[in-house]
């Protein structure tokens, strides 16, 4: 099956020692509202994955980005997250601006370990939220 490339950005406090993580709730569509998710998009035919990442983050939170690693997943290196999505997902830093929910999103958390499962993620990222729940320093 060809599945549609999605990339994200598993936004942290610093690269080197995250403690909070930047999560979004959905607005839209009505399946997925109020769900939450990484900030990021699909990335367009022709486009480097990075290049979109750059360009989703700006849209949809007005902010740009240092982008860390990639969080590789089980399928195939990347994160299975519906039938017709894969996900490549990055860690990143605010460079600039301050996030706000401008499209898509109607509300912005940062989570720590304590609160990281606070909201309700959706099916696809739960597991991907596990590993990262491994990564925060307390
Ligand atoms: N952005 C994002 N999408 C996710 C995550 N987890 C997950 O299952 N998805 C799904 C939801 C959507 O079905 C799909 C991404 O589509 P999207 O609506 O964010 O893409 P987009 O911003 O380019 O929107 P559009 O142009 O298609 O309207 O992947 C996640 O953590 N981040």
């Amino acid at each position: 099956m060809i599945r549609r490339l999605v990339v994200a950005a598993a936004i942290v406090d610093s690269l080197d020692r995250p403690a909070r993580l930047l999560a979004a709730r959905r607005s839209q569509p009505a399946e997925l509202a109020r769900r939450w998710e990484f900030p990021g998009g699909k990335a367009e035919p022709g486009e480097r994955p990075d290049e979109a990442l750059h360009r989703e983050l700006h849209e949809e939170l007005g902010v740009t980005v240092t982008l860390g690693p990639e969080v590789p997943g089980p399928d195939d290196g990347a994160w299975f997250i519906t039938e017709r999505h894969v996900l490549r997902l990055w860690m990143a830093t605010l460079a600039g601006g301050e996030p706000a929910p401008l499209v898509e999103h109607d509300e912005l958390r940062w989570l720590d370990a304590d609160t990281l499962w606070d909201v309700d993620w959706l099916d696809g990222d739960v597991r991907i939220v596990k590993l990262l729940a491994d990564r925060l320093v307390s």
